[in-house]
């Protein structure tokens, strides 16, 4: 098979975090991850035998530290992108409720804004969608 991007997409759970201020979780990622020193909403990419949110909530505990039950996360918006190196599906989830307080396990920098203040930060292109949505958000 050709090493395209075509065949390179990834399924990716992401969850866009709320705390009881309204503020919302953005971590800043690694500078040799794909899109690194870029900012993100936390999540990983799904694996075969998971559903996206049994997969979100293991990247949150991996990631964070955090506890989510499934019942807490509540489809969001579903992203396509089509980067030069590779294609990604950004499955986006809410999260308004979770155990224990969010730590970068990875040593990644971790910040809660207010959602006025997400356009102050730079993050790959395909969340300018996902940032939208999180304007328009009741
Ligand atoms: N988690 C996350 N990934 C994002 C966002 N926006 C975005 O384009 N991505 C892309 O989604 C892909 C997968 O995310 P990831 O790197 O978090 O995957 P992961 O936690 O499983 O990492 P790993 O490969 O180190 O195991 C990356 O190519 C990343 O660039 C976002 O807001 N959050
Ligand atoms: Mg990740």
């Amino acid at each position: 098979m050709q090493n395209t991007a075509a065949n390179k997409r990834v399924h990716v759970a992401v969850g866009v975090i709320f705390n009881s201020q309204g503020q919302i979780l953005i971590a800043r990622r690694h500078d040799d991850a794909h899109q690194g020193g870029l900012w993100e909403f936390p999540g990983g990419k799904v694996e075969s035998d998971e559903s996206v949110c049994d997969a979100l909530a293991r990247e949150l505990y991996e990631e964070l530290g955090i506890n989510i039950q499934t019942s807490s996360c509540k489809p969001f918006i579903e992203i396509r992108h089509d980067y030069s190196d590779k294609v990604v599906l950004l499955d986006v989830w809410t999260v308004f409720e979770f155990d224990g307080e969010a730590s970068g396990k990875e040593g990644q920098p971790l910040r809660w804004v207010d959602r006025s203040q997400l356009s102050g930060y730079d993050f790959p292109a395909a969340n300018i969608a996902i940032i939208d949505a999180i304007l328009n958000f009741a």
